[in-house]
């Protein structure tokens, strides 16, 4: 890479990986070609196609079941390092489970990581991001303990597929959404909504599926191909709402309750869920009269096994919530919840810069904060932040986005000069995709997608020109105007 003359930029440490993101059902279509079976997001958006804001689904979505080679010159066209992406779990085993594999999934992986690999950008796969095969979720999906052998089944033929050319996995994209809003809210398919319930079991199945993957890969396959193996945890950060000692208890709880219950098993000494949202959930279920607490207890062998189970701590970071005690949850609707059991409620300030999206307000300086909790409290972690990106209506002139990257990069570089040890960064995303119940009316692409022509037409937008200068200098320019008329690979 090139580097500015200028000194009075900020520069990335040397090695420092750049890429993109994006995940299977967001962006492939193809729902139903060669072999693939029904994933839960096709299963919910024919059975119910309004409950997606516009109507829309992912039958065909951005095309790049047919359009991956024009996806990888757009990654050529940036200069990636590598570009993180995700397996469709029908797509590779229509059944759910091995008895077949899916030649048309295979193929099509194995098109598109040696595509990118003729060019040495590098796969970073994702094996779960979101879209359970149908016939599993009817088996109870990740309520049912057996999901642990389903999914340790799937990682296993993905290694054995993909292992000698794919060097980066992780396990499963953020566990928050998959449970809290999957299985705890109506946010995300399946939309169970079984509150403080089946969203806690959840939890439990995820964390042992994943550290069954994570053990496979270690015991059968890091000899023979060296790779690494992590999860993509979803953080925001959570500022007290007031300076009180009960706002800022609060916001610790909630931080507990929201992605540390997935972080504390697999990253801190003692490893099982943080105590205090035992204490509590326990508590609760007593009062509410469960005969047992409501969150699943790990054995001391699972507490074990779940323990440092990840090579890096993925990062997926968008925003930040102001956070409040509020301990009248139950009074106001008697049913067990999340919020009840941590006793909080959490807002938006009123003057932080809207995004297209209602649960995303853009707060740079909450990143910083993140990255410096994470590395005071676990030790300094390898990360990886495997999403951070902007979402408007559309448009090519997105200076809103440009800002959004200008301002989460530095401060990112402001927790990385304090000693962060972030080693790579991933774009969400590379283009406009599906924003699951939000549909297309959500933009996150630094390339365009245009759904109204068949051709899926991708078009750099002024933050992808920005973004790609930023990957060629290894530094961050807040002055540099991109001469934006023509996308060129370098
Ligand atoms: O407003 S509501 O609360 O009623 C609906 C909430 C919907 N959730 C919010 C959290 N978002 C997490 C980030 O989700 C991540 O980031 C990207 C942008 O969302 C997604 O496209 C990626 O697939 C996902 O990894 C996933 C969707």
């Amino acid at each position: 890479r090139v580097q500015t003359t200028r000194d009075d930029v900020r520069r990335f440490p040397d090695g420092f990986l750049f890429g993109t993101a994006t995940a299977s059902y967001q962006v492939e279509g193809g729902w139903d070609e060669d072999g693939k079976s029904e994933n839960i997001w096709d299963y919910l958006t024919h059975t119910s196609p309004c409950t997606i804001s516009d109507c829309s689904n992912g039958d065909i979505a951005d095309d790049s079941y047919h359009l991956y080679k024009r996806d990888v010159e757009m990654m050529r066209e940036l200069g990636l390092d590598f570009y993180r992406f995700s397996m469709s779990w029908s797509r590779l085993l229509p059944t759910g489970f091995p008895d077949q594999i899916n030649e048309g999934g295979v193929n099509y992986y194995n098109n598109l990581i040696n595509e990118m690999l003729k060019y040495n950008i590098q796969p970073m796969i994702t094996l779960y991001h979101w879209d359970l095969p149908q016939r599993l979720q009817e088996l109870g999906g990740w309520a049912n303990p057996h999901v642990v052998d389903w999914f340790g089944d799937y990682a296993r033929v993905a290694f054995e597929q993909f292992g000698d050319r794919v060097k980066y996995w992780m396990t499963i994209n953020e566990p928050r959404e998959v449970c809290d809003e999957g299985y705890g809210d109506v946010n995300l398919a399946p939309l169970l909504d079984s509150k403080g319930i089946g969203e806690y079991m959840c939890v439990k199945n995820l964390l042992v599926a994943h550290a069954r993957a994570y053990h496979i890969y270690n015991d059968e396959y890091k000899s023979k191909y060296g790779g690494e193996v992590g999860i993509a945890f979803s953080a925001r950060w959570y500022e007290p709402a007031s300076d009180s000692e009960i706002d800022i208890q609060a916001a610790e709880d909630f931080t507990a309750f929201t992605w540390i219950k997935y972080v504390h098993p697999i990253y801190s000494e003692t490893g099982d869920y943080p105590p205090i949202m035992k204490e509590k959930v326990a508590a609760k279920s007593a009062e509410q009269g469960f005969f047992r607490s409501r969150l699943p207890e790990f054995t001391q062998e699972e507490i074990e096994y779940v323990r440092g189970s990840s090579d890096f701590f993925g990062l997926n970071h968008y925003t930040t919530f102001l956070v409040y005690r509020n301990e009248s949850i139950y009074d106001a609707n008697p049913v067990p919840s999340l919020f009840d059991d941590a006793d909080i409620g959490s807002y938006h300030h009123p003057d932080w810069e809207e995004t297209a999206s209602s649960w995303f307000k853009v707060v740079p300086w909450g990143f910083y904060k993140l990255l410096t909790s994470i590395r005071e409290n676990y030790n300094n972690p390898p990360i990886f932040i495997t999403e951070n990106g902007f979402s408007n209506r559309g448009g090519l002139q997105d200076d809103d986005r440009v800002r959004f990257y200008r301002n989460y990069l530095s401060a990112m570089l402001d927790a990385m000069d304090e000693g962060s040890d972030v080693r790579a960064y991933a774009a969400w995303s590379l283009m406009d995709n599906f924003e699951w119940l939000s549909g297309y009316t959500e933009r996150f692409g630094l390339y365009e997608v245009d759904y109204d022509c068949p051709e899926r037409t991708r078009t750099p937008r002024k933050s992808a020109f920005v973004y790609k200068e930023i990957v060629r200098t290894r530094a961050l320019d807040l002055d540099y105007e991109p001469d934006t008329d023509v996308m060129t690979i370098d």
